[in-house]
């Protein structure tokens, strides 16, 4: 595929319930800026992108619009993630590449949306970047018992930005339009998988993962060095350089091993 022109889609309609803070979790402040301008920053600053279109709440469109502080499209959401990522696919008609991106994985790295793009330009239809599951998983029954083992091997958490080639992605969405696929996708790539699309993964970023709660944000703000760690607690006077930039060179005079409570 030529170089093209690529569109970047950012689902920003949520209203945030599991992280609770009282207003729409993409006009939430992580280290003095909110999340839906630190996902489109992130976008622009890949140099791939060309266009970014928002998706906003529909009674917060024009905050989020002066949230973003960039000449960037802001249109209404829908009821669910798919309803809003189609409403925005709807006014990229110009575009060869699309790419879906949730605010809430503001943090993702510029690194991983230029692979994602270079992806699709390679030829791919559907690219998402993944990474290996670190926790042991089960299957359990309704009741939460363990019904049987999970084989790891080959299973993969998927993030945002997902990126494909135009015709893919809106061929996807129209045959998801209302049909149960639609209510059983929780990503873009589920429906491009509905239709018999192949979907292929690059390396994701831990950076990417998704705030959700409010540990997700105090780990995004502690991250940035907005906070000193993932508890409430000040730094002790030892470790408090531990929170600045470059932790490998700032010696501690504690012994190794020794407990540090924050
Ligand atoms: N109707 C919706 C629902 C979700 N999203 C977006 O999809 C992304 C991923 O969704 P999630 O993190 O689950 O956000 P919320 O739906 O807001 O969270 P919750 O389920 O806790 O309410 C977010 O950037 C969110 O704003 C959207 O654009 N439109
Ligand atoms: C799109 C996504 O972020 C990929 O991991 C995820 O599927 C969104 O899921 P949610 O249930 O809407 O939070």
């Amino acid at each position: 595929m030529s170089a093209g022109h690529v569109a970047a889609i950012v689902p920003a309609a949520g209203s945030g319930e599991r992280l609770g803070a009282g207003r729409p979790k993409a006009l939430v402040t992580i280290a003095g800026e909110v999340m839906v301008a630190r996902a489109v920053e992130g976008l622009l600053a890949s140099g791939v992108v060309d266009d970014v279109v928002v998706v906003a709440p529909v009674d917060h469109v024009d905050e989020m619009r002066a949230a973003v502080r960039r000449s960037v499209r802001v249109v209404v959401g829908g009821d669910d993630r798919v309803a809003s990522v189609a409403l925005g696919l709807a006014v990229v008609d110009d575009a060869d590449v699309v790419l879906v991106h949730d605010a809430a994985r503001c943090l993702c790295p510029p690194d991983v949306v230029r692979a994602v793009v270079a992806a699709v330009r390679e030829g791919h239809g559907a690219v998402i970047p993944a990474s290996p599951v670190a926790d042991t998983v089960r299957r359990v029954d309704p009741t939460g018992r363990v019904v049987g083992p999970v084989d790891r091997t080959g299973l993969l958490a998927v993030q945002t930005p997902q990126g494909f080639a135009a015709d893919v992605l809106r061929r996807a969405h129209a045959a998801a339009e209302g049909s149960s696929a639609a209510a059983r996708a929780t990503d873009d790539a589920g429906l491009v998988e509905e239709i018999g699309g192949e979907v292929v993964t690059v390396p994701g970023d831990p950076r990417g993962f998704k705030i959700t709660t409010p540990l997700d944000l105090a780990m995004a703000e502690a991250l940035l060095g907005a906070r000193p760690g993932i508890s409430d607690g000040p730094p002790s006077a030892c470790c408090s350089d531990a929170d600045k930039p470059d932790v490998r060179t700032t010696p501690c005079s504690r012994a190794p091993g020794t407990e540090i409570t924050r």
